[in-house]
């Protein structure tokens, strides 16, 4: 069997990097949108029932049967069954339902999703990398299509799978997940992706002893195996598909920041929980100040949980103190107070700290007689305008720190973002009751509105999920050689500029879910502009003028809908459902069980 989906010639752009229009070759066969003559075609007389449908017919009978099953992890089971049957509905079906379906597909179900991955699983969904056939690397990543296949690789380790720790092999999902995001929200081609998972063993006991994990059951390696490991895989996929773009996905906090700081000055890569995150809060916190008035030189912050995300979302924060102010980094980061397990961080304890957590800690000399153990403390002495969390304890933002924050200032921008839900560090509903309704609230995943003196407040989502694949799609679009920090920054300022909105009763911080395919162009064209900017874009025939590369962008954009399909005329294809085919799609579709 083959199927690709070919780069075609646009009669305006001529070549185009992806092809998201146009007939496919295909041998794929089955589903009842297949036209009169596609059933000719394809000698599917007999396979099908006789009544030919339209995909907004497939729809509402995919939504009936979704709404029928009764928990959200059925839900997700059943959207990961119909993913297989068929891409093109799948995809219609959760952008029909884009505010519904966000929370089944993505956190917080699909946390439970990976936590019960060995239970669960069906078929297998991308790429299993073992660091015990370090051999085989290569030869695995090279089954997935010709070097110009490939635009995007989501790859984990699992070591750090949202806020629920080391999941192992469950990992590949975090990697499926957020690469649905990226087609959904961005209109990545979807059979032009790669969904990899490291698997480096794993410490989480309960796996290790359940004998239907199906990950390497030994410990988590570390040290210059586990280095070599992800070494061979970054070296594989440049040779393999030298194009594509890496989004480092969920990796343990002892190697996020150290592989990008390795990865990003030599290729197009994204660490998501150190960028992504960074990116979205600082641009959420820009909306919040927009509505508080709280000036960046004067604004004081307090971070609950300083790992990966959280010290993401300080260097982020620095560097706009940095750029707003012209005050110097060092001097910017003053304004910031990291909080970890201990307790704030001092100098006085760096053999303690990360190098990513060393650039916050305090002098220990103005704590003097202080106390800095306990949030309440710091809280109580930083005052600080805004109060972020990432340190997955459920809770910890209680009614006393809360209501002491909102003696010092007027709004109190609280984003409590540890996921999954269960996991916040407070729910907006407390946050509005604590603080007669002063709070400008963002929070990690999804919660329906607040209910406070009569009126509803839609709560703004802050996950990276609003940035990751506006900035993917930009950097893919335009080749970009590496995703310089200055190109973070321009993916940033076109976030804010969508924001805030006022939505309803509130102002909201960031832009709604339905509304971020239109968010990732915005950004998306703000990121290659500046690629081309630092001279960093590949791509040749970026548009100069505005209004052209916005529509050079939008027309590269995968959407779901059914595109003609002519044969390839190969002997012995399978019956197999219609969805969109490519070569990502045509190595999954040859999985024999
Ligand atoms: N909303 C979003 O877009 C994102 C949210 N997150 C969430 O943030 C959380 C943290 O993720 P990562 O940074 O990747 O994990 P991490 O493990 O790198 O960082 C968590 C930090 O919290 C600290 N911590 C644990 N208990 C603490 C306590 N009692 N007091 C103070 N600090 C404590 C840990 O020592 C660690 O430094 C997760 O729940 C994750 O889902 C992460 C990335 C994006
Ligand atoms: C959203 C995300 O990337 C996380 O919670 O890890
Ligand atoms: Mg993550």
């Amino acid at each position: 069997m083959s199927s690709h989906s070919k780069i075609e010639k646009n009669p305006k752009f001529g070549h185009l990097p992806l092809s998201t229009s146009g007939p496919l070759e295909t041998t794929l066969t089955g589903s009842s949108a297949f036209t009169a003559e596609e059933r000719k075609t394809f000698k599917l007389h007999g396979l099908l029932p006789p009544n030919v449908q339209t995909l907004e017919e497939q729809v509402r009978r995919a939504y009936e049967q979704y709404s029928s099953r009764p928990t959200d992890i059925a839900k997700n089971t059943f959207m990961t069954s119909m993913k297989e049957q068929n891409e093109v509905l799948y995809y219609r079906l959760i952008l029909d339902h884009l505010k519904e379906m966000f929370s089944i597909i993505y956190t917080p179900t699909e946390g439970e999703a990976i936590a019960n991955y060995s239970r669960l699983f069906r078929r297998p969904e991308g790429c299993f990398l073992n660091i015990e056939d370090m051999d085989r690397i290569e030869d695995n990543i090279s089954q997935w299509g010709e070097p110009d296949d490939i635009d995007l690789i989501v790859v984990s380790d699992g070591e750090q799978i949202l806020g629920i720790g080391d999941q192992g092999v469950g990992a590949i999902l975090i990697s499926v997940a957020k690469l649905a995001i990226y087609t959904l929200c961005a209109g990545i081609h979807p059979s032009r992706t790669l969904p990899v998972v490291l698997d480096a063993g794993t410490n989480n006991q309960e796996l290790l002893d359940d004998n239907l994990y199906l990950g390497l059951r030994q410990p988590r390696a570390r040290g210059e195996k586990y280095d070599k490991f992800v070494d061979t895989f970054v070296e594989a996929c440049r040779r393999q598909y030298p194009k594509a773009y890496i989004h480092f996905e969920d990796f343990g906090i002892s190697n996020a920041r150290r592989f990008l700081e390795k990865y990003q000055p030599k290729i197009a890569c994204f660490n998501d929980d150190v960028q992504g995150t960074g990116a979205v809060t600082l641009a959420a916190i820009m909306a919040a100040f927009k509505v508080s008035g709280t000036k960046w030189d004067e604004a004081r912050f307090v971070l609950f949980g300083a790992g990966t995300a959280g010290t993401g979302i300080a260097d982020q924060i620095r560097d706009a103190i940095n750029q707003e102010t012209g005050k110097s980094k060092e001097e910017a980061g003053r304004q910031i107070w990291c909080v970890d397990k201990p307790g704030l961080l001092l100098r006085s304890k760096k053999d303690e700290l990360s190098p990513a957590q060393m650039p916050y800690a305090r002098d220990d000399s103005e704590w003097e007689g202080k106390s800095h153990g306990d949030l309440l403390s710091i809280v109580k002495e930083a005052k600080p305008h805004v109060l972020v969390g990432t340190s997955t304890v459920a809770g910890a933002f209680t009614k006393e720190v809360v209501q002491e924050m909102a003696k010092h200032v007027e709004r109190p921008v609280i984003f409590p973002l540890s996921n999954p839900t269960r996991l916040h560090e407070a729910k907006p509903q407390d946050l509005y009751n604590w603080t007669d309704g002063k709070v400008l609230v963002a929070t990690g995943s999804p919660f329906p509105p607040v209910k406070y003196k009569g009126e509803e407040y839609e709560i703004s989502e802050c996950n990276n999920s609003v940035t990751f694949p506006g900035i993917g799609l930009g950097a893919i679009l335009s080749r970009t050689r590496s995703l310089a920090p200055s190109l973070i920054v321009a993916a940033v300022k076109a976030l804010a500029s969508a924001a805030p909105v006022v939505q309803g009763t509130g102002p909201a911080l960031l832009p709604d879910v339905t509304d971020v395919r239109e968010v990732s162009v915005r950004i998306a064209k703000s990121v290659i502009k500046a690629s081309r900017d630092e001279g960093l874009a590949q791509e040749k025939d970026i548009p100069v003028d505005d209004a052209e590369l916005d529509e050079w962008i939008r027309e590269q954009m995968w959407d779901a809908r059914y595109r003609p399909l002519k044969p390839v005329g190969e002997e012995g294809s399978t019956a197999l459902a219609r969805g969109e085919a490519g070569p990502a799609a045509h190595r999954r579709a040859n999985f024999r069980l």
